[in-house]
């Protein structure tokens, strides 16, 4: 409490609370490090596939081999969706953003559950593979419907990275396209208590189920302060265009006090942990198309935010042009990171539900005093 005015400490934004404990992954900004179940981010993607990692932050533990076929097995065997849900996603308005497609997907995908209502532990897990196995093809089907194409049928022989080329563009890329996109999906697939997650944790933390709380975390991810930042970041490239006028184009951002996107972070104030690992993925993409435009508008926008602002880039900066380069449209940006983050938002539905307290902060009244209600002719 201030002695002045009674207030209590107000944390806005809830800025350095810890809102509980987690065993699924570490920020470390002192260092600018990020641990998966004790395992450096930076390793998962030189050394694991995203099913790798998608089974870690499960089970807490890397799969063996003959865990990660099973794992494989298993989504790669529950990737088709109904024929009613095709239906709906045929009759969404074409010209809507995906990530409202994919939030209304997730949200029938729960009315149409076999174990709806069923909010144990195990019936949790399952629901969680039938997402992450379902979620490419519904983005897949949206986007293409969008663009009056035909669904392509899953193919179970696809790894996860495979598919959702298959499921967008009807064929899978080389090995490099394959391994940088892989590695995006590890680097987006967990982030402790970023606004989407804690989301998740919310609706979970009242004894919803898990697709509501992915609903919801999609909805949250989908702002522009969140995860819809990689889309900006990649308009943004664009407007600017051209290297030679990056310089100007920042000082009036500065000039209006704009933001610039794809920089800052709530956590990190020296350095996202991701970026380098993202960023040297991205650069492999610039070499494989032979365009270094928006690589080199990068570099000049990230040096010039550090030297005048010591504001460093966050993920979804070098993930924009990334993906851009690898063919993706811009709007299937943040719907990627939904196919990714599935995984860490899965984790912590697991890790709220089995040590459950219903999340209700309080607010600090600031409004009228109590006064009497006048009548509707007196107002
Ligand atoms: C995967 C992810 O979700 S990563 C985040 C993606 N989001 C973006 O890239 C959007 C742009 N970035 C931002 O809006 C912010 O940096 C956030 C939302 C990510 C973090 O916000 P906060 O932790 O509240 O940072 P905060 O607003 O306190 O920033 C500190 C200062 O840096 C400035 N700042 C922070 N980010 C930026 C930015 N991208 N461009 C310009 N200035 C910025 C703020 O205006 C503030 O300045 P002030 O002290 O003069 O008011
Ligand atoms: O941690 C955050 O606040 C945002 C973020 O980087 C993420 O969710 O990956």
């Amino acid at each position: 409490m201030s002695e002045k005015s009674n207030t209590p400490e107000i944390k806005k934004g809830l800025v350095g609370v810890y809102a509980d404990v987690s065993t699924i992954s570490k920020v470390m900004p002192e260092t600018n490090s990020l641990t998966y179940g004790g395992y450096a981010v930076q390793d998962l993607c030189e050394s694991c596939s995203f099913e790798e990692v998608a089974y870690l932050l499960w089970h807490g533990e890397l799969p063996t081999a003959a865990q990660l076929e099973a794992f494989r097995r298993e989504e790669a065997a529950q990737r088709a969706i109904s024929p009613a849900l095709h239906r709906v996603i045929r009759e969404f308005p074409h010209d809507g953003h995906p990530m409202d497609a994919i939030r209304t997907a997730v949200s029938f995908m729960g009315l149409e559950d076999p174990e709806a209502g069923d909010v144990s532990d195990a019936a949790q897990r399952r629901k969680a593979m039938r997402l992450l196995a379902k979620i490419p093809t519904c983005i897949a089907a949206a986007h293409r419907a969008s663009k009056g194409l035909e669904p392509i049928e899953p193919n179970p022989a696809h790894s996860f990275g495979e598919n959702f080329f298959n499921l967008v563009f009807g064929k899978v890329p080389q090995p490099e396209v394959l391994k940088a996109f892989d590695v995006s999906l590890i680097l987006y697939a967990e982030h402790t208590f970023n606004a989407s997650t804690y989301t998740a944790r919310l609706v979970t933390s009242t004894g919803a189920d898990i697709h509501g709380a992915i609903t919801a975390a999609i909805a949250a991810l989908k702002g522009p302060l969140h995860g819809g930042a990689n889309e900006a970041v990649m308009h943004m490239l664009k407007e600017i265009g051209d290297p030679k006028i990056a310089r100007e184009w920042l000082q009036s951002r500065f000039d209006h006090k704009a933001l610039v996107m794809g920089f800052g972070h709530r956590v990190y104030k020296s350095g996202d942990s991701r970026v380098p690992t993202m960023r040297k993925y991205a650069e492999k993409m610039a070499e494989v198309v032979g365009d270094r435009t928006w690589m080199e508008i990068s570099r000049i926008l990230a040096d010039e935010m550090l030297t005048k602002k010591n504001i460093h880039p966050n993920l979804d900066f070098p993930a924009g042009p990334a993906y851009y380069l690898m063919g993706f449209d811009i709007p299937l940006f943040t719907p990627i990171f939904v196919a990714s983050r599935i995984t860490g938002w899965a984790a912590h539905v697991f890790e709220q539900g089995a040590d459950n307290r219903l999340i209700r902060p309080l607010s600090w009244y600031t409004g009228p005093e109590q006064r009497p209600v006048p009548a509707l002719d007196a107002r």
